[in-house]
This record gives C-alpha cells, sequence and structure tokens, in this order.
C-alpha cells in the first residue's frame, strides 16, 4: 500500500464503491459518511442500504467524524449529490488545506443556480485544484470489481492522468482529459435522457422510439455542451455517449428505474436518488437562456414538472416541422 491518503465524502452507493476502489488502488482510504449505521455497516463488511448484498472489503474504515476523515488527506474525492455539493464543500472548507486535490463524483447541475460541480467548488475552494471523474460505472460493479472505464478530468491534463494512475486497478481503467466542462455536462445530462428512456420503456412506446430518443437526446447534449465551450470528441467519449448507454439501457440505473415509474404511471415519491429529475428543469433552464434547441430535455422537465402528460408530450416532439438531420 503506498502512503497517498485519499479521503472519500459519501458513505452512499457510488463513495463506498469508489472507497473500496481506491483501497484496491493502493492507497491509504477513510470514508466519511454522514449517516451513524451507515458507518456501523460498513464497520461489519456491508452497506445493506446503498449496497445490498455486496460483501466489503473488512480493512475499510468509515467514520462520521469529518475532521478526523480529512485529518492530512492528500486528495478527497467528493462523492455526494449534486445538489448538496455546495453544502457538503462549505462543511469541510475550513478543513482542508489549500492545494489538496478535489475529485468531482456527482453528476449533475446545481438547481437555481445553473452551476457545474466544479464551478462550485472552485468557489467554495478557489485554492484547491478540481478534478471530476464521470462515465459508465454503476456502483454495485464497481464494488465487485467487473471491468469498468472512467474519465478523469481537470484543467491540466497532467493533473488528470497524476490521479488516473493513483485510482486505476486491473478493473477500474480511468482515462484523462482536460476537457472538464464536457465530461460534467455529458454525466449531468446522461441522467435526463436515462429518465426519458425509462418513461419510453414504461410507457410501451417500443424499442424503435427508443433509440430515436436516445438518438435525438444526444444531439441535444452535444448542442448543450458546445454553447458551454466543451469539446465534441469529449461527448463521443466515456462520459457522454459511453454513460447514455449505460444508463439509457439499464434498469440497474436509478434514473432508468425512476422513468420507466413514471412511465407506467407508478407512485414516484421515496425512491433511490435519481439526479436527474433536478437537472431536467434546470438543464431545460439553461437551453433556453442560451438559446439552444433541446426539446427533449424541455419534455422531460415539463412530464416530471407536471405540466404535461407524456402523450402529450410525445405528440409535441412527434409534430415539431420537418428539419435536415444535421440541423
Ligand atoms: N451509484 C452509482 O452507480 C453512481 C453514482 N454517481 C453519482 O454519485 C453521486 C452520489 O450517488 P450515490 O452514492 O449513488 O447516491 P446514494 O443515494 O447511494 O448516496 C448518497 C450519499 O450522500 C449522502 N448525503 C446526502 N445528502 C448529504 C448531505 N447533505 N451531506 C452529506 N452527505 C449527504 C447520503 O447520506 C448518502 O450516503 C450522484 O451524483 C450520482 O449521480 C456516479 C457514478 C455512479
Ligand atoms: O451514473 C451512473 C452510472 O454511470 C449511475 O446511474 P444512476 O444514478 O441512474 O443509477
Amino acid at each position: 500500500m503506498s502512503d497517498y491518503r485519499i479521503t472519500v465524502l459519501g458513505g452512499g452507493a457510488w463513495g463506498t464503491a469508489l472507497a473500496l476502489t481506491m483501497q484496491r488502488a493502493g492507497n491509504a482510504v477513510r470514508l466519511w459518511a454522514r449517516d451513524a449505521k451507515t458507518v456501523a455497516a460498513i464497520g461489519k463488511d456491508e452497506n445493506p442500504r446503498y449496497l445490498p448484498g455486496i460483501k466489503l472489503d473488512p480493512t475499510l474504515d468509515a467514520t462520521s467524524d469529518l475532521k478526523a476523515a480529512l485529518a492530512d488527506a492528500d486528495c478527497v474525492l467528493v462523492v455526494t449529490p449534486a445538489q448538496v455539493l455546495a453544502q457538503v464543500l462549505d462543511d469541510i472548507q475550513p478543513r482542508v488545506p489549500e492545494g489538496v486535490p478535489l475529485v468531482l463524483c456527482a453528476k449533475g447541475i446545481e438547481s437555481g443556480t445553473g452551476r457545474l460541480p466544479s464551478q462550485i467548488a472552485s468557489s467554495i475552494l478557489p485554492q484547491n485544484p478540481v478534478a471530476v471523474l464521470s462515465g459508465p460505472s454503476f456502483a454495485a460493479d464497481v464494488a465487485r470489481s467487473l471491468p469498468t472505464a472512467v474519465v478523469i478530468a481537470a484543467r491540466a491534463e497532467a493533473e488528470a492522468a497524476a490521479l488516473a494512475h493513483r485510482f486505476s486497478t486491473e478493473s477500474f481503467r480511468c482515462y484523462s482529459t482536460d476537457d472538464l466542462t464536457g465530461v460534467e455536462i455529458g454525466g449531468a445530462l446522461k441522467n435526463v435522457f436515462a429518465i426519458a428512456a425509462g418513461a419510453v420503456t414504461g410507457a410501451g412506446l417500443g424499442a424503435s422510439a427508443q433509440a430515436a430518443m436516445v438518438t435525438r437526446g444526444f444531439v441535444e447534449l452535444r448542442r448543450i455542451a458546445a454553447a458551454f465551450g466543451a469539446r465534441p470528441e469529449t461527448l463521443m467519449g466515456l462520459s457522454g455517449l459511453g454513460d447514455l448507454l449505460l444508463t439509457c439501457s439499464s434498469v440497474q440505473s436509478r434514473n432508468f428505474a425512476y422513468g420507466l415509474a413514471l412511465g407506467r404511471g407508478e407512485e414516484l415519491s421515496g425512491r433511490p436518488l435519481a439526479e436527474g429529475v433536478a437537472t431536467a428543469a434546470i438543464a431545460a433552464r439553461i437551453a433556453t437562456e442560451r438559446g439552444v434547441d433541446a426539446p427533449i430535455i424541455t419534455a422531460v422537465a415539463q412530464i416530471l414538472a407536471g405540466h404535461v402528460t407524456i402523450e402529450e408530450a410525445v405528440a409535441a416532439l412527434m409534430s415539431r416541422p420537418l428539419r435536415q438531420e444535421s440541423e
């Protein structure tokens, strides 16, 4: 084991899976969870609420003491939901020395402000380098050491590459890039399309509708990314096309499962985290503000807000003026 100390914040599915992975990669890991019950469960080598049925490494350490978790950290992975990222960063700000890299693992856009995770981090901890970890990766697969590839983005490619080397294992392969914005937008928006894909399936609209929706959704994703100055090829990669392929096709995705329930007219309250719900509304607003044509994102936001039914949204999408595919 190396003496590189990684603190993972968040004892949910992804935080636990990443803590296991960081440990397998030979780092000294401390996992912080706010919930004492989760800490106690991890002490018994399980996390039944978030990773049911998976036996954890007995050497994985968890604590609910934030100060102890952050002491002497060389790197901090922030693995809490996007909508609480600012609050978590505010909490850790006095305890993280300048220069310690923050690796942001949430996939979403902040409601109300429209900030991407890296923008939130740069405003709260401006003296800390920021990286983002994203890509097609179900926590349960990663926890089980199934082969997975992700991408790490930082403004300086060398920083992303250094982290990629520290985090990679035989089964967890990290690519690197300097297109931070592209990676963040890919990760955030795929959740909106995963909800749409689930809804298409749940409403019984057929496999052809599913393929059309994902393909045209990908067009919207690339348009929005371009409006933010992201590089088109980033969205063709793991955090973009890769994550769309995964989450728009699998009920293992909580966003897809949320959409499925929506399409079937089932109860939606009390479900596991589906980041796309909050992101849909703010992404639709951003698209309007930036003059980007994003009818599917807008439709998802309107359906989730209860302004239109799935049937009405589909009818509106299908009756839009015909155009060249490349427009
Ligand atoms: N589960 C997965 O397969 C993957 C998840 N992600 C992303 O990682 C982020 C976290 O997801 P999961 O761990 O899966 O969610 P989760 O719902 O399993 O766990 C969320 C964790 O955050 C904690 N939390 C919530 N609010 C908090 C607050 N205010 N302060 C401190 N802790 C708080 C919860 O107690 C819980 O431990 C999301 O943005 C998700 O999109 C990314 C890749 C894979
Ligand atoms: O981001 C993920 C896989 O890459 C996890 O997706 P869900 O949050 O929809 O479960």
